[in-house]
């Protein structure tokens, strides 16, 4: 089982470390009023902790001297009962247009250069591209040889362990706590749906105790605003947006809110483009700068949102975003529909940023853990 988030576990901190902490709080919030005054201090804050969660670890068993540990907290919550279907079904029939190419691959068949040719066409369909098909076939050739495996059900098994081998480097749990507030901020282009998946997340983390804020970074689009405006109502979110303006300074308020409230995330939303948009992009490595001007350390966690429609697209996206932002991971949405999957592997192989969270759908539980197991098992059949 994995966990849908982890939770950072520290040491109590001394009274005075948090006393100091406190005291960096104040000075830095007092520099919100100069967004563009460097920090004055380079401290970074011990783990705050957070009002929840405390049923699962005592924190007065930790002993005095810091002690870094991460620990697995519950796991994903229920389904909520519209939900018929469990997860693992959502994800098969999510991609079962990616998975339909590879299943009957295996199949009344036997092994030779038909079915090596045939497997490499459908990685190829499924996006998985040029090099993670001949790392996968390359692999594959190898251990059926060496293994002298005869039954072409081996093959798909061995070709099973060789995509969780390359996967597994991409599954990485979210860790909470690690800083109050804990900073996010999600990039990707246009209708890669990061609006709807920092909803769905928000939704996901209130679940877990945590209090949530939303920046809504995205001053280009009126309707983005008010479509995350509208959503934070409904759900008892607070979100703090600008009828017009700059992204930084908007984000900027929203870390200081996010700070004198003592809220547990904060997730800032940003207009989508284009990593060709060299004049946008350059305004997202402001937004970042300008956070951690807000907040030392901050933000924690750089995601981008890609559209697994985009197949070889969204890794040229990766590639451009991490260049420019030092992503820190990945949502990848709309795997359900797409045929092609097989695009994690190409990630996992020429760009390999963790994948938080896929999307198979429009509800919130649609949106889960990335597993690599799973995602290999349902893109399998
Ligand atoms: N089928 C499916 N649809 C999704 C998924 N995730 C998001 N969507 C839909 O994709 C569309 C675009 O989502 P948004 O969240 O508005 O995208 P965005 O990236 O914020 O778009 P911009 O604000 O234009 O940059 C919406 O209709 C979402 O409901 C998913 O996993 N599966």
């Amino acid at each position: 089982m994995f966990s849908f988030f982890k939770r950072f576990k520290g040491s109590k901190a001394p009274e005075t470390a948090q006393d100091e902490s406190q005291d960096t709080r104040e000075a830095v919030a007092e520099q919100a009023d100069a967004p563009a005054a460097p920090s004055s201090r380079a401290t970074s804050e011990p783990p705050g902790e957070t009002a929840s969660g405390d049923d699962l670890h005592d924190l007065s068993e930790i002993e005095a001297e810091t002690v870094l540990e991460t620990v697995e907290i519950v796991p994903p919550p229920a389904p909520e009962p519209a939900a018929k279907k469990s997860w693992i079904d959502r994800l098969k029939s999510g991609l079962s247009k990616t998975s339909a190419g590879l299943t009957g691959i295996f199949v009344g068949t036997k092994i030779d250069e038909d079915l090596y040719e045939e497997l490499e066409t459908a990685l190829l369909m499924s996006d998985a591209g040029v090099e993670a098909t001949e790392h996968l076939l390359g692999a594959l050739r190898e251990k059926v040889r060496a293994d002298r495996l005869t039954d072409p059900m081996q093959v798909k098994a061995a070709l099973r362990t060789l995509l969780v081998d390359l996967l597994k480097p991409l599954e990485k749990s979210l860790m909470l706590g690690s800083a109050q507030p804990l900073v996010m901020m999600i990039a990707g282009v246009n209708g890669a749906g990061k609006t709807t998946s920092i909803g769905k997340l928000a939704k996901h983390l209130q679940r877990f105790d945590q209090s949530v804020l939303l920046a809504a970074g995205d001053t280009f689009r009126a309707a983005a605003r008010e479509q995350l405006a509208i959503w934070g109502e409904r759900n008892n979110v607070t979100v703090v947006a600008q009828e017009s303006g700059d992204p930084a300074a908007v984000i900027f308020d929203a870390v200081s809110a996010a700070r004198a409230r003592k809220i547990d995330v904060l997730m800032a939303d940003t207009a989508g483009r284009l990593p060709t948009q060299l004049h946008l992009m350059e305004e997202l490595r402001k937004v970042k700068r300008v956070i951690g001007k807000a907040l030392d350390g901050a933000p924690h966690e750089v995601l981008l949102v890609i559209d697994a429609n985009t197949g070889q697209n969204a890794l040229s996206q990766v590639k451009a975003f991490d260049d420019a932002l030092q992503l820190t991971g990945l949502i990848v949405t709309k795997l359900d529909g797409t045929a092609k999957g097989g695009i994690l592997a190409a990630i996992a192989r020429q760009r390999p940023v963790p994948v938080y969270f896929i999307g198979v759908g429009e509800k919130v539980e649609d949106l889960q853990p990335f597993n690599a197991e799973e995602f290999t098992d349902a893109m399998l059949g």
